[in-house]
Formats: C-alpha cells, sequence, structure tokens
C-alpha cells in the first residue's frame, strides 16, 4: 500500500472497463478496490457488447448460409428461445467469473452502492472506506422519452433478456441499439419497424456506407419510418400503439425506446461534494481530473470529446492509473477509437473519417476501393465489401472504414498502423499471415 493514511489508495466507483486501470494498480502495489452496485463486469459484460455479439453470432452463421447457399443447402431454422438460452449460458457466469479473476490479482471487489461522503471518504451501504484517490466508473443509463406512455417502452437490457420474440417490434430512433437489434431480432423473424428521429441512420458512419445496410435491412423487410415524431405509446389489452407523424397510430407487440444513453449523476454524492458536471457527464479537465483533483472520472460517465464506447473507458483508466503511479504528469496524448456497428454487414472505422478526408484534400489522400472482387472475399461471397483508406501528405495511414461482413476485423488490423503512424518503410516490414483478410487488405498500404 503506498498511502498507510487510507483503507486504499485507489476506489472504482463502478466494476465496468472504466475500472480496467485497477489491474495496473495492483500489479504495481497499489492497493485497490472496485465497488459494483449490480455485475461485475458493468455495461458491457452483462447488458450489452458481450450479450450482443452472442445473439449476434446465429444471424452471421445464417447470413454466410444464405451467401454460400449452393453450397451449404436446406433450410436453416434460428432458435429465439436457444440463443437466449446460450446467450444466458455464456453470460451469467461472467459476474462471478470477473470478481474471482479481479480477487486472485489482489483487488479487493466490494458489491453495493457506493456514496461519496467527503474528498476521501464513500460509504458503501452504510458502511465507510477511505481512500487517496477516487474513479467516478458509473456509465450511462437508457433514455425514456418523455411521453405519454413512455412507460410501455422498453430498453436494451430488456430486449437482450427477451423471450419469447414478439411477433411484431417497434424501435424508436436509429442508432447503434436500434440499428443492430432490429437486425437480429429481424433475422429471428420479428416484423420490425424503426421509427426514425430524421432522416439519418447510424448518424457517426458514412452515408453510403449505412445506406447500403438500410436497403439491406429493407429488402429483408424491416422497414423504416423517417421524421417519425413518436408523440405517445399507449396499450389496449395485449396490444401496444406507438402514436406518431401527424395522428397516425402503429400496432405492434413489443416497443424498444432506443433514443440514446443519459450519464449516471445522482444518488452518490456528486452534487454534495460540488462535482461538476453536465448532462454530458462528469466535467473532467485533460488528466481525467474532476474539480477535485484526487477524484477522476472514467469511461462513459466523463465528459470528453471521445465516443463513449469501450476501447474510450479502458483507454481513460488505464491512463489514470498511469498517471496515480506517477507514470506520466502530462495531459492524454491523442488517442484513436475504434468503432464498429454490428449490423450486417458491418461498419467500422477508426482515425479520420471519410468526411473528413473529403473536406480537407489539401491534408489528406482517400482511397477507395470496391473489394467484392478481392480474392478473399470471393471465400465468403460478400456482396458488399467497400473500404476506404485515408493517407495523410506524408504517406501515413490515419483513417480507415469499411463496410462488409468482415469490417471489424480488417479495421482492427489496421489499428496498429493508424494509432503508431506507421510509415511505409515499418508498414513494409509487417506481411500478416496469409491467407488472410489482413494479407491481402495490408497489400493496400504498400
Ligand atoms: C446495448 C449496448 C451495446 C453496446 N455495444 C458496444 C459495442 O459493441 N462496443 C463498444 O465499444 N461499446 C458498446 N457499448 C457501450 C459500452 O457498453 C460502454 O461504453 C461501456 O460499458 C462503458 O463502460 P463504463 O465502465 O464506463 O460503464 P459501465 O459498463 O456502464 O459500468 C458502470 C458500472 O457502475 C455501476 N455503478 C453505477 N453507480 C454506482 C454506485 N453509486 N455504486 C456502485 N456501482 C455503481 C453500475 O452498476 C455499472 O456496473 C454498448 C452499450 C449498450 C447499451
Ligand atoms: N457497436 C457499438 O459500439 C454500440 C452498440 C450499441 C450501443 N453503443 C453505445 O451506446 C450508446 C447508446 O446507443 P443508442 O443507439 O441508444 O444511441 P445513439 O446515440 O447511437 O442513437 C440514438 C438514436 O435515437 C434518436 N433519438 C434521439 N432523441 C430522439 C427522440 N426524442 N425521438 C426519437 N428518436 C430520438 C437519435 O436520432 C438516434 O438515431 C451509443 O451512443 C454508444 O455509445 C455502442
Amino acid at each position: 500500500m503506498q498511502n498507510s493514511q487510507y483503507d486504499y489508495d485507489v476506489m472504482f466507483i463502478g466494476a465496468g472497463h472504466a475500472s480496467d486501470g485497477a489491474s495496473l494498480l495492483v500489479k504495481n502495489g497499489y492497493k485497490v478496490a472496485k465497488i459494483e452496485a449490480n455485475r461485475v463486469g458493468g455495461t458491457c459484460a452483462n447488458w450489452a457488447c458481450n450479450a450482443k455479439v452472442v445473439l449476434d453470432g446465429a444471424v452471421e452463421l445464417a447470413r454466410t448460409q444464405e451467401r454460400l447457399s449452393k453450397i451449404a443447402q436446406g433450410d436453416l431454422k434460428l432458435s429465439w428461445d436457444a440463443n437466449m438460452e446460450h446467450k444466458h449460458e455464456v453470460i451469467r457466469p461472467l459476474d462471478k467469473k470477473m470478481e474471482q479473476r479481479f480477487v486472485n490479482a489482489g483487488i479487493d471487489v466490494i458489491r453495493g452502492w457506493a456514496t461519496l461522503k467527503d474528498a476521501h471518504t464513500v460509504d458503501i451501504d452504510g458502511k465507510q472506506y477511505t481512500s487517496d484517490k477516487f474513479v467516478i466508473a458509473t456509465g450511462l443509463h437508457p433514455n425514456q422519452l418523455d411521453i405519454p406512455g413512455t412507460e410501455l417502452g422498453h430498453d436494451s437490457k430488456d430486449f437482450l433478456d427477451l423471450e419469447p420474440l414478439p411477433s411484431r417490434m417497434t424501435i424508436i430512433g436509429s442508432g447503434y441499439i436500434s440499428m443492430e437489434f432490429a437486425t437480429i431480432a429481424n433475422a429471428f423473424g420479428s416484423n420490425v419497424t424503426v421509427m426514425m428521429h430524421g432522416d439519418r441512420a447510424l448518424r457517426k458512419f458514412h452515408v453510403p456506407y449505412v445506406d447500403k445496410v438500410i436497403k439491406d435491412l429493407e429488402r429483408r423487410g424491416v422497414k423504416f419510418i423517417p421524421n417519425a415524431n413518436v408523440s405517445a405509446f399507449s396499450k389496449d389489452d395485449d396490444q401496444y400503439y406507438v402514436e406518431y407523424g401527424d395522428g397516425q397510430k402503429l400496432a405492434t407487440d413489443w416497443i424498444l425506446d432506443a433514443t440514446g444513453r443519459n450519464p449516471n449523476l445522482t444518488g452518490y454524492g456528486l452534487d454534495e461534494l460540488g462535482i461538476e458536471y453536465t448532462k454530458h457527464g462528469v466535467t473532467v479537465n485533460d488528466k481525467l481530473q474532476t474539480n477535485i483533483p484526487n477524484i477522476f472520472a472514467a469511461g462513459d460517465v466523463a465528459n470528453t470529446d471521445k465516443p463513449k464506447l469501450t476501447p474510450t473507458a479502458t483507454h481513460h483508466s488505464n491512463y489514470i492509473a498511469h498517471f496515480i503511479m506517477g507514470d506520466t504528469n502530462a495531459a492524454m496524448k491523442p488517442y484513436i477509437i475504434p468503432t464498429v456497428t454490428f449490423t450486417s454487414p458491418r461498419i467500422a472505422e477508426a482515425g479520420v473519417s471519410i468526411e473528413e478526408a473529403k473536406a480537407h484534400p489539401d491534408q489528406y489522400t482517400l482511397v477507395e476501393n470496391d473489394v467484392t472482387g478481392a480474392w478473399f472475399r470471393q471465400i465468403t461471397q460478400d456482396k458488399i465489401a467497400d473500404q476506404a483508406l485515408i493517407f495523410d501528405k506524408d504517406d501515413h495511414l490515419v483513417g480507415a472504414t469499411e463496410v462488409s461482413e468482415e469490417a471489424e476485423d480488417f479495421i482492427n488490423g489496421l489499428l496498429p498502423a493508424i494509432a503508431l503512424k506507421l510509415n511505409r518503410e515499418q508498414r513494409e516490414q509487417l506481411a500478416p499471415l496469409f491467407p488472410s483478410i489482413m494479407h491481402e487488405g495490408w497489400k493496400n498500404l504498400i
């Protein structure tokens, strides 16, 4: 223990990825605890990323069979109930397994609701602990539309435990959650309608690529209603309705409110301690300190200019650990956060976007490739596979976007080149294993 004045050197409030830095700290002799009111591992492990990709596995299989239907013949029948059971089997043990892993590493896991009492004291369900430093890592909660009947809507957590799959599903919003869950529910046979706020889905991503994903979903029967202006949810016996537009009403069996997520800011002492925040999260400086310097904020709850994603949470947390250990006193260095939407096809990107590259032709060279004809994509018979590579004027790869079934693997493979700004000579030294999508893709960097 570095500072014997307190029970702990560092306590993380929340045991999601924004507490990942605990591992670095404990390895370096710090006394560390993670406080968790719900399941260890937080949202991503239990109710988001992991749970979703388990459900998506069968969708991937169905799509592959569809593309190779001449070879893999016959009807493939997807069972929602069996898939949900599989998801439970994979996800339910995570909480205990992760706790055990942390405890084995020397991290204390304290279950309960944390409330900060002062800059060095936290109350956990009536018991007080002191710590030299705290990291607020409390995450987000789902937005609930402020409309009559809003309580009839469900959130992403409900979807990931949903049994049986309703025959008609209406999803409000057209961001990440909406598009990923529409893909899954449609593949398992639900009749899905997406009510869009405006006329664009997946705003973060390149419009022509998003259009390809939407067109494909429409071909499979998903309906998109742009500028839906949803005004109420209502119920009549077992029948639900979404009221929208100019007095229109859509009958449905289940409503998913996927209109975003808001930071968890109340009920744990921020106001009482005067810790500053806005509706975007806890206010932090470029070292992720709040206005009380020994209290940091990390991950989704921190108000930074990075997307609220798992790689951001891990990055924040590890930086805070290095800062606390004295490895750096400098502000966080610029860092790249890759992102992917688990639709089918996926869209993944990292670094400079296609839009930024097009807006600044003096700074960037944009190389766009339709890779459906590329040798490796012939194996899986990808019908949609476009990629864009963005180079700066010194020939560093600074950004990449791909729409394809393998987009996340391709962008992950390029990440070292982008994040470490490898020059051409360094890129030439790397020959990815063969045959693989990266071996083929890497050729475009040389
Ligand atoms: C449906 C869905 C799918 C997603 N898919 C992806 C994806 O594919 N890829 C990706 O990168 N990101 C994805 N995300 C986002 C990702 O889940 C988050 O960015 C990530 O979980 C943030 O981690 P965090 O530690 O900041 O917060 P969280 O994981 O939310 O952890 C916060 C923890 O704090 C606990 N807590 C809160 N208040 C207290 C308190 N007072 N005392 C004790 N404990 C408390 C909570 O119980 C929670 O466990 C997804 C999100 C959702 C909702
Ligand atoms: N693959 C991934 O990485 C992944 C997947 C799911 C979720 N997430 C994370 O979770 C967060 C939340 O996901 P999300 O899909 O809820 O948020 P989002 O911000 O991606 O999308 C919200 C959607 O709701 C719409 N909307 C907002 N206000 C509305 C209103 N009043 N009426 C109707 N529509 C409205 C928006 O236009 C948008 O289409 C994401 O921002 C992301 O950080 C990431």
